[in-house]
């Protein structure tokens, strides 16, 4: 990374740690990161990695060049509201990682004119293997919008959307996906064991052919349909699967789970955002 600006986690729950963990096995400085919360104990991991950490969010943000709010959307406007005046006497790049939260509420609650990239990432970035949205308001300059995806391309991929409401669906794929993948594992080892594994050979089984599966998909030219079909075999084990995976719903039941993501993401905007 060639510029690092010094960065404030307004909030040092799971997502900010994953992002930071990312950051710090990519060799970001960890005297660049700021990270807050609501008692100075739970920091003290932080802090022992030479990280500054401090339950004062108006502190960090005057330290900081790029704040990254990252507090359960119930209570940013609170926490918003509250470090408007120091946000608009330092100025910095506002990133949200909240779910939901429009930049317009997040300009207005922070005191108003204000560069806003709302970023909906995933855990994985905690491995470099995480995938984020970005939407850019229009007080966002090029220069921040290379900052953003300096700092988001430490952690994986980061991909801009043209419009805010495309976060929505960021959220339904890869905000959220994470979990996806892990109740199909967690389905996948139940199922292991009843047909006669012990629980960790299903473990090992199960993520290893996720791991699998996921790097061939990334590395052919084929699509995933292409791919699935490679392993089924005509008349073979994998269609009986395949078939009643088909018979009983499960692509229409993902794109059901999908659309109540997205459309909690729209409707958390509605209550939250006013
Ligand atoms: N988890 C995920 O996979 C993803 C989460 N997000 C978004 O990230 C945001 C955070 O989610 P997540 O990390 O899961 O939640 P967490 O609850 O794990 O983290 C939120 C953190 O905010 C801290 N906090 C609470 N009040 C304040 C305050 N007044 N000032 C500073 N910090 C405070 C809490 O600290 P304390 O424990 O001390 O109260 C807590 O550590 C959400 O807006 C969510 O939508 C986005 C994408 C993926
Ligand atoms: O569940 C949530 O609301 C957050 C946003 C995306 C993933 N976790």
């Amino acid at each position: 990374m060639s510029t690092q600006p010094t960065l404030a986690f307004i909030g040092a729950g799971n997502m900010s740690r994953a992002i930071i963990g990312g950051l710090i096995s990519n060799q970001y400085p960890a005297d660049k990161i700021w990270a807050t919360g609501t008692q100075l104990e739970k920091l003290d991991d932080l802090k022992q990695q030479g990280m500054h950490t401090t339950t004062d969010n108006n502190a960090a943000v005057a330290a900081a060049d790029i704040v990254i709010l990252a507090v359960k959307p119930q209570i940013l406007k609170a926490v918003a509201t509250e470090m408007a005046a120091a946000v608009q006497q330092h100025q910095p790049l506002v990133i949200s990682v909240a779910a939901g939260i429009m930049c317009n509420s997040m300009e207005e609650w922070l005191g108003g004119n204000l560069a806003v990239v709302r970023c909906m990432p995933n855990t994985p970035a905690l491995v470099k293997q995480g995938a984020s949205g970005l939407y850019a308001n229009p007080q966002v300059n090029e220069s921040q919008r290379s900052q953003t995806e300096q700092i988001m391309q430490a952690t994986g991929i980061a991909l801009w959307v043209e419009t805010e409401s495309q976060l929505n669906a960021v959220t339904a794929v890869s905000g959220s996906g994470p979990a996806y993948y892990f109740l199909m594992m967690e389905a996948m080892v139940a199922a292991g064991e009843r047909l006669g594994l012990s629980r960790e050979v299903a473990e090992q089984l199960t993520i290893q052919t996720a791991l699998g599966a996921a790097d061939i998909a990334r590395q052919s030219d084929a699509d995933p349909a292409e791919l699935r079909r490679r392993v089924t075999s005509p008349k073979g084990t994998t269609e009986q699967a395949i078939l009643t995976f088909i018979d009983q719903g499960l692509p229409e039941i993902i794109a059901n789970g999908m659309q109540a993501c997205s459309d909690r993401a729209e409707a958390l905007a509605a209550e939250l955002g006013k």
